[in-house]
């Protein structure tokens, strides 16, 4: 197995009974590369990230991480190796600030939590504050450390999600829908965090908004009907008849 692709999925399909709802799908990630996934509503873009995290095995075909076969790894292992992804809902802890959802993300990175939700002699690791406040400040959110993530709006919720999943270091990072629900000023902020991510981190990204795929993407996939319908950069993509076409009516049109 090459292993200057992070990332080989190999003739994967997924079915649930007789639902065929992804088809033989083959793609290889580079370290470092960005690719943009889009496609209507249903056409298993979600149920394709499920498949990339474990959340789901497949029916059929292989998933290679790094070289390693993870077709059948649970889906906190393929975390615990760098594989992670935010919802399109969130998935935060509600009644903690969030500073402490980021404490818990941190110490679960450094292994010294055993029971992944309790902030374990925390204050023994002054180490780990430095860290969350370091990276508070660096994505601009030090001014929201201590608010509870309930009171927090829907967009800023997304925001801190997709802060969690960065301060994982995680070595693919998969966004599904970032800007989903999100006001205009909201969205500026993902996409401009999104912009400042470290290149060396492969980015997956589903996203409705073409504008905003389109222009981050160093590659795009697009889901039709449970297969790759196109697949390239994102111009010759962009110009493509047959995306052109399952975009026409939708209000998504793709503007060249
Ligand atoms: N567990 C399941 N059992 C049966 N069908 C499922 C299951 N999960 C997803 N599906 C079906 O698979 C199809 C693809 O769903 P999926 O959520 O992957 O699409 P999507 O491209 O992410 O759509 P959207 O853009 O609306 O989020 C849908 O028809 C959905 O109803």
């Amino acid at each position: 197995m090459r292993t200057d692709h992070i990332l080989t999925i190999s003739r994967v399909g997924k079915s649930f009974g007789g639902l065929h709802i992804l088809k033989d799908i083959s793609l290889e990630v580079k370290k470092g590369e960005r690719i943009g996934i889009i496609g209507p509503n249903g056409a298993g873009k979600t149920t394709f990230f499920n498949l990339l995290t474990g959340d789901l095995e497949p029916s059929v075909g292989e998933i290679y991480h790094d070289g390693h076969n993870i077709t059948k790894q649970p889906n906190y292992k393929r975390a615990r190796n760098g594989i992670v992804r935010t919802f399109q809902k969130n998935n935060l802890l509600n009644e903690l600030t969030v500073l402490e959802n980021l404490l818990l993300v941190l110490q679960r990175k450094q292994g010294f939590g055993k029971v992944w939700y309790q902030l374990r002699n925390i204050k023994k690791y002054p180490r780990l504050y430095e860290e969350a406040d370091e990276l508070l400040k660096k994505w601009g959110l030090f001014y929201q450390r201590n608010a509870v993530i309930k009171n927090l709006s829907y967009g800023e919720q997304r925001q801190i999600e997709i802060l969690l999943g960065v301060a994982m270091e995680p070595s693919i990072l998969l966004l599904d829908e970032p800007t989903a629900g999100m006001s205009q000023s909201e969205t500026d902020y993902i996409v401009n965090l999104l912009y400042k991510l470290p290149r060396d981190l492969t980015l997956m990204i589903i996203e409705h908004d073409l504008d905003i795929v389109f222009g981050l993407a160093d590659r795009m996939v697009v889901l039709y009907d449970g297969g790759v319908l196109a697949e390239g950069e994102p111009e010759k993509v962009r110009a493509d008849e047959r995306v052109n076409k399952i975009y026409i009516g939708s209000g998504d049109e793709l503007v060249c």
